[in-house]
Protein backbone atom coordinates (compact mmCIF):
# COMPACT_ATOMS: atom_id res chain seq x y z
CA UNK A 1 0.00 0.00 0.00
CA UNK A 2 1.19 3.52 -0.62
CA UNK A 3 2.40 5.68 2.26
CA UNK A 4 -0.36 8.18 1.65
CA UNK A 5 -3.25 8.34 4.06
CA UNK A 6 -5.12 10.62 1.65
CA UNK A 7 -4.70 11.04 -2.06
CA UNK A 8 -6.69 13.73 -3.86
CA UNK A 9 -6.56 13.47 -7.62
CA UNK A 10 -7.78 16.13 -10.03
CA UNK A 11 -10.62 17.09 -7.73
CA UNK A 12 -13.21 19.50 -9.08
CA UNK A 13 -16.12 20.91 -7.10
CA UNK A 14 -18.76 23.15 -8.59
CA UNK A 15 -21.74 24.74 -6.90
CA UNK A 16 -24.03 25.40 -9.85
CA UNK A 17 -21.85 27.14 -12.43
CA UNK A 18 -19.28 28.32 -9.87
CA UNK A 19 -16.10 26.28 -9.68
CA UNK A 20 -14.84 26.38 -6.09
CA UNK A 21 -12.18 23.65 -6.41
CA UNK A 22 -10.34 23.59 -9.68
CA UNK A 23 -8.31 20.46 -10.46
CA UNK A 24 -6.82 19.90 -6.99
CA UNK A 25 -4.25 17.14 -6.53
CA UNK A 26 -2.72 16.55 -3.11
CA UNK A 27 -0.97 13.64 -1.38
CA UNK A 28 -1.00 13.49 2.40
CA UNK A 29 1.51 10.98 3.81
CA UNK A 30 0.48 8.83 6.75
CA UNK A 31 1.39 10.30 10.13
CA UNK A 32 1.82 13.83 8.83
CA UNK A 33 0.06 17.09 9.56
CA UNK A 34 -1.14 18.85 6.46
CA UNK A 35 -2.31 22.45 6.87
CA UNK A 36 -4.60 24.09 4.35
CA UNK A 37 -4.25 27.85 4.34
CA UNK A 38 -5.48 30.62 2.10
CA UNK A 39 -7.79 33.61 1.88
CA UNK A 40 -11.45 33.46 2.85
CA UNK A 41 -13.51 31.77 0.15
CA UNK A 42 -10.51 30.06 -1.46
CA UNK A 43 -12.08 26.61 -0.99
CA UNK A 44 -10.28 25.23 2.08
CA UNK A 45 -13.39 24.05 3.94
CA UNK A 46 -14.92 22.64 0.78
CA UNK A 47 -11.78 20.60 0.11
CA UNK A 48 -11.78 19.29 3.68
CA UNK A 49 -15.50 18.49 3.49
CA UNK A 50 -14.91 16.56 0.26
CA UNK A 51 -12.28 14.49 2.13
CA UNK A 52 -15.02 13.49 4.62
CA UNK A 53 -17.60 13.08 1.85
CA UNK A 54 -19.72 15.79 3.43
CA UNK A 55 -19.55 17.36 -0.01
CA UNK A 56 -19.59 15.28 -3.16
CA UNK A 57 -16.88 16.18 -5.63
CA UNK A 58 -18.09 17.04 -9.13
CA UNK A 59 -15.14 15.24 -10.68
CA UNK A 60 -11.84 13.62 -9.74
CA UNK A 61 -11.05 11.10 -7.01
CA UNK A 62 -10.17 10.87 -3.36
CA UNK A 63 -8.51 7.80 -1.86
CA UNK A 64 -8.44 7.16 1.89
CA UNK A 65 -5.75 4.68 2.92
CA UNK A 66 -5.72 3.48 -0.68
CA UNK A 67 -9.49 2.95 -0.95
CA UNK A 68 -11.71 5.14 -3.13
CA UNK A 69 -14.06 7.48 -1.27
CA UNK A 70 -17.59 7.95 -2.55
CA UNK A 71 -17.13 7.02 -6.17
CA UNK A 72 -15.52 4.24 -8.15
CA UNK A 73 -14.68 4.11 -11.83
CA UNK A 74 -15.93 1.15 -13.86
CA UNK A 75 -13.96 -0.65 -16.59
CA UNK A 76 -15.09 1.91 -19.15
CA UNK A 77 -13.85 4.79 -16.98
CA UNK A 78 -17.37 5.84 -15.99
CA UNK A 79 -17.74 7.24 -12.47
CA UNK A 80 -20.21 5.40 -10.27
CA UNK A 81 -21.40 5.84 -6.74
CA UNK A 82 -19.79 3.52 -4.21
CA UNK A 83 -22.03 1.13 -2.28
CA UNK A 84 -23.32 2.47 1.05
CA UNK A 85 -21.52 -0.30 2.94
CA UNK A 86 -18.21 0.45 1.30
CA UNK A 87 -18.64 4.20 1.80
CA UNK A 88 -19.39 3.68 5.50
CA UNK A 89 -16.27 1.55 5.86
CA UNK A 90 -14.02 4.13 4.20
CA UNK A 91 -15.58 7.04 6.10
CA UNK A 92 -15.18 5.25 9.43
CA UNK A 93 -11.46 5.92 9.16
CA UNK A 94 -12.06 9.65 9.29
CA UNK A 95 -12.84 11.84 12.27
CA UNK A 96 -13.84 15.46 11.86
CA UNK A 97 -13.80 18.46 14.15
CA UNK A 98 -15.65 21.62 13.15
CA UNK A 99 -15.47 25.27 14.05
CA UNK A 100 -18.71 24.87 16.03
CA UNK A 101 -18.49 22.14 18.65
CA UNK A 102 -22.01 20.75 18.09
CA UNK A 103 -22.23 19.02 21.48
CA UNK A 104 -25.57 17.74 22.77
CA UNK A 105 -26.57 20.36 25.36
CA UNK A 106 -28.56 17.89 27.46
CA UNK A 107 -25.67 15.46 27.84
CA UNK A 108 -22.57 15.70 30.00
CA UNK A 109 -19.08 15.65 28.49
CA UNK A 110 -18.95 11.93 29.24
CA UNK A 111 -22.40 11.44 27.70
CA UNK A 112 -21.39 13.31 24.54
CA UNK A 113 -18.28 11.19 24.03
CA UNK A 114 -19.86 7.86 24.95
CA UNK A 115 -23.04 8.44 22.89
CA UNK A 116 -21.13 8.02 19.64
CA UNK A 117 -19.65 4.74 20.86
CA UNK A 118 -23.04 3.44 21.90
CA UNK A 119 -24.75 4.49 18.68
CA UNK A 120 -22.04 3.73 16.12
CA UNK A 121 -20.19 0.89 17.84
CA UNK A 122 -23.24 -0.53 19.64
CA UNK A 123 -21.29 -0.67 22.90
CA UNK A 124 -22.97 -1.11 26.25
CA UNK A 125 -23.08 1.87 28.63
CA UNK A 126 -20.26 0.77 30.94
CA UNK A 127 -17.81 -0.07 28.16
CA UNK A 128 -18.64 3.10 26.22
CA UNK A 129 -18.14 5.26 29.30
CA UNK A 130 -14.86 3.58 30.12
CA UNK A 131 -13.57 4.23 26.59
CA UNK A 132 -14.94 7.77 26.69
CA UNK A 133 -13.04 8.49 29.90
CA UNK A 134 -9.80 7.43 28.24
CA UNK A 135 -10.37 10.05 25.57
CA UNK A 136 -11.44 12.75 28.03
CA UNK A 137 -8.23 12.07 29.95
CA UNK A 138 -6.28 12.44 26.73
CA UNK A 139 -7.67 15.94 26.17
CA UNK A 140 -7.13 16.81 29.86
CA UNK A 141 -10.79 16.83 30.86
CA UNK A 142 -11.28 13.77 33.03
CA UNK A 143 -12.26 16.06 35.91
CA UNK A 144 -14.98 17.69 33.78
CA UNK A 145 -16.65 14.45 32.66
CA UNK A 146 -19.85 15.21 34.57
CA UNK A 147 -20.18 18.78 33.31
CA UNK A 148 -22.74 19.86 30.71
CA UNK A 149 -21.60 21.93 27.72
CA UNK A 150 -23.07 25.10 29.27
CA UNK A 151 -20.76 24.57 32.26
CA UNK A 152 -17.67 24.33 30.05
CA UNK A 153 -15.62 27.03 28.34
CA UNK A 154 -15.47 27.10 24.55
CA UNK A 155 -11.99 25.61 24.63
CA UNK A 156 -13.15 22.78 26.89
CA UNK A 157 -16.19 22.14 24.66
CA UNK A 158 -13.93 21.90 21.63
CA UNK A 159 -11.69 19.46 23.50
CA UNK A 160 -14.77 17.33 24.27
CA UNK A 161 -15.61 17.43 20.56
CA UNK A 162 -12.08 16.22 19.77
CA UNK A 163 -12.42 13.42 22.37
CA UNK A 164 -15.75 12.44 20.79
CA UNK A 165 -14.10 12.07 17.39
CA UNK A 166 -11.08 10.22 18.79
CA UNK A 167 -13.31 7.73 20.62
CA UNK A 168 -14.25 6.19 17.28
CA UNK A 169 -10.54 5.51 16.66
CA UNK A 170 -10.16 7.20 13.28
CA UNK A 171 -6.91 6.86 11.34
CA UNK A 172 -7.21 10.42 10.05
CA UNK A 173 -8.47 13.56 11.78
CA UNK A 174 -9.79 16.51 9.80
CA UNK A 175 -10.02 19.89 11.55
CA UNK A 176 -12.00 22.75 10.04
CA UNK A 177 -10.84 25.97 11.70
CA UNK A 178 -11.15 24.37 15.16
CA UNK A 179 -10.18 27.51 17.05
CA UNK A 180 -11.99 30.17 15.00
CA UNK A 181 -15.01 30.30 17.29
CA UNK A 182 -12.88 30.66 20.43
CA UNK A 183 -11.72 33.69 22.35
CA UNK A 184 -7.99 34.16 21.71
CA UNK A 185 -7.03 33.09 25.25
CA UNK A 186 -8.75 29.71 24.72
CA UNK A 187 -7.14 28.76 21.40
CA UNK A 188 -3.89 27.60 23.04
CA UNK A 189 -5.44 24.70 24.96
CA UNK A 190 -7.05 23.32 21.79
CA UNK A 191 -3.89 23.78 19.72
CA UNK A 192 -1.94 21.97 22.47
CA UNK A 193 -4.25 18.96 22.25
CA UNK A 194 -3.75 18.97 18.48
CA UNK A 195 0.00 19.29 18.94
CA UNK A 196 0.10 16.19 21.15
CA UNK A 197 -2.06 14.25 18.70
CA UNK A 198 0.41 15.15 15.97
CA UNK A 199 3.30 14.04 18.16
CA UNK A 200 1.59 10.67 18.58
CA UNK A 201 1.65 10.26 14.80
CA UNK A 202 -1.99 10.93 13.95
CA UNK A 203 -2.53 11.89 10.31
CA UNK A 204 -4.19 15.30 10.39
CA UNK A 205 -5.52 17.78 7.87
CA UNK A 206 -6.08 21.19 9.39
CA UNK A 207 -7.81 24.17 7.81
CA UNK A 208 -6.46 27.03 9.85
CA UNK A 209 -5.76 30.72 10.07
CA UNK A 210 -3.30 29.98 12.89
CA UNK A 211 -0.20 30.51 10.80
CA UNK A 212 2.14 29.98 13.78
CA UNK A 213 0.58 26.55 14.36
CA UNK A 214 0.82 25.67 10.66
CA UNK A 215 4.46 26.71 10.58
CA UNK A 216 5.50 24.82 13.70
CA UNK A 217 3.28 21.72 13.70
CA UNK A 218 2.53 21.29 10.00
CA UNK A 219 4.65 18.93 7.91
CA UNK A 220 3.20 20.33 4.74
CA UNK A 221 1.49 23.57 3.85
CA UNK A 222 -0.98 23.75 1.00
CA UNK A 223 -1.95 27.22 -0.15
CA UNK A 224 -5.29 27.65 -1.86
CA UNK A 225 -6.37 30.71 -3.77
CA UNK A 226 -9.61 31.07 -5.74
CA UNK A 227 -10.13 27.31 -5.79
CA UNK A 228 -6.66 26.51 -7.06
CA UNK A 229 -3.92 24.82 -5.09
CA UNK A 230 -0.97 27.11 -5.73
CA UNK A 231 1.61 24.94 -3.97
CA UNK A 232 2.25 22.28 -1.34
CA UNK A 233 5.57 22.56 0.47
CA UNK A 234 7.24 21.89 3.79
CA UNK A 235 6.78 24.94 6.08
CA UNK A 236 10.53 25.63 5.99
CA UNK A 237 10.23 26.09 2.23
CA UNK A 238 6.73 27.60 2.03
CA UNK A 239 7.43 30.34 4.56
CA UNK A 240 11.09 30.98 3.64
CA UNK A 241 11.75 34.20 1.77
CA UNK A 242 11.27 34.91 -1.04
CA UNK A 243 7.75 33.55 -0.67
CA UNK A 244 5.15 32.91 -3.30
CA UNK A 245 3.76 36.39 -4.07
CA UNK A 246 0.17 35.39 -3.25
CA UNK A 247 1.26 33.89 0.08
CA UNK A 248 3.24 37.05 0.83
CA UNK A 249 0.17 39.15 0.10
CA UNK A 250 -2.03 36.87 2.22
CA UNK A 251 0.41 37.02 5.15
CA UNK A 252 0.62 40.82 4.90
CA UNK A 253 -3.15 41.11 5.13
CA UNK A 254 -3.28 38.50 7.84
CA UNK A 255 -0.49 39.90 9.98
CA UNK A 256 -1.90 43.41 9.59
CA UNK A 257 -4.94 42.21 11.47
CA UNK A 258 -2.75 41.81 14.54
CA UNK A 259 -2.66 38.02 14.51
CA UNK A 260 0.26 36.13 15.97
CA UNK A 261 3.45 36.75 14.08
CA UNK A 262 4.98 34.12 11.91
CA UNK A 263 7.80 32.28 13.57
N1 LIG B 1 -23.08 24.92 -0.27
C1 LIG B 1 -22.58 25.89 -1.04
N2 LIG B 1 -23.28 26.41 -2.06
C2 LIG B 1 -22.77 27.38 -2.85
N3 LIG B 1 -21.53 27.89 -2.71
C3 LIG B 1 -20.79 27.43 -1.70
C4 LIG B 1 -21.26 26.41 -0.81
N4 LIG B 1 -20.28 26.14 0.09
C5 LIG B 1 -19.26 26.96 -0.22
N5 LIG B 1 -19.55 27.73 -1.29
C6 LIG B 1 -18.68 28.72 -1.92
O1 LIG B 1 -17.46 28.08 -2.22
C7 LIG B 1 -16.36 28.98 -2.06
C8 LIG B 1 -15.35 28.35 -1.13
O2 LIG B 1 -15.90 28.28 0.19
P1 LIG B 1 -15.10 27.62 1.38
O3 LIG B 1 -15.96 27.74 2.60
O4 LIG B 1 -14.62 26.31 1.00
O5 LIG B 1 -13.88 28.63 1.52
P2 LIG B 1 -12.82 28.78 2.70
O6 LIG B 1 -11.49 28.97 2.03
O7 LIG B 1 -12.96 27.67 3.65
O8 LIG B 1 -13.27 30.16 3.37
P3 LIG B 1 -13.20 30.66 4.90
O9 LIG B 1 -11.76 30.81 5.25
O10 LIG B 1 -13.91 31.98 4.86
O11 LIG B 1 -13.92 29.63 5.73
C9 LIG B 1 -16.94 30.29 -1.54
O12 LIG B 1 -17.09 31.18 -2.61
C10 LIG B 1 -18.28 29.86 -0.98
O13 LIG B 1 -19.20 30.92 -1.07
Amino acid sequence: MSDNAISVQHLVKRFGTTTVLDDISLEIPRGQVSCLIGPSGSGKSTLLRCMAFLEEATDGSIFIEGAPLGFVYDGAGKRQRQSATELRKVRSQIGMVFQQFNLWPHMTALGNVSAALRRVRKMGKAEAEEKAMVQLRKVGLENRAGHYPSQLSGGQQQRVAIARSLALEPKIMLFDEPTSALDPELTGEVLNVMRSLAAEGMTMVVVTHEIGFAATVGNQISFLDHGKLLFTDAPSKAFAKPRHPRLEQFLDTYLDRGASTLV
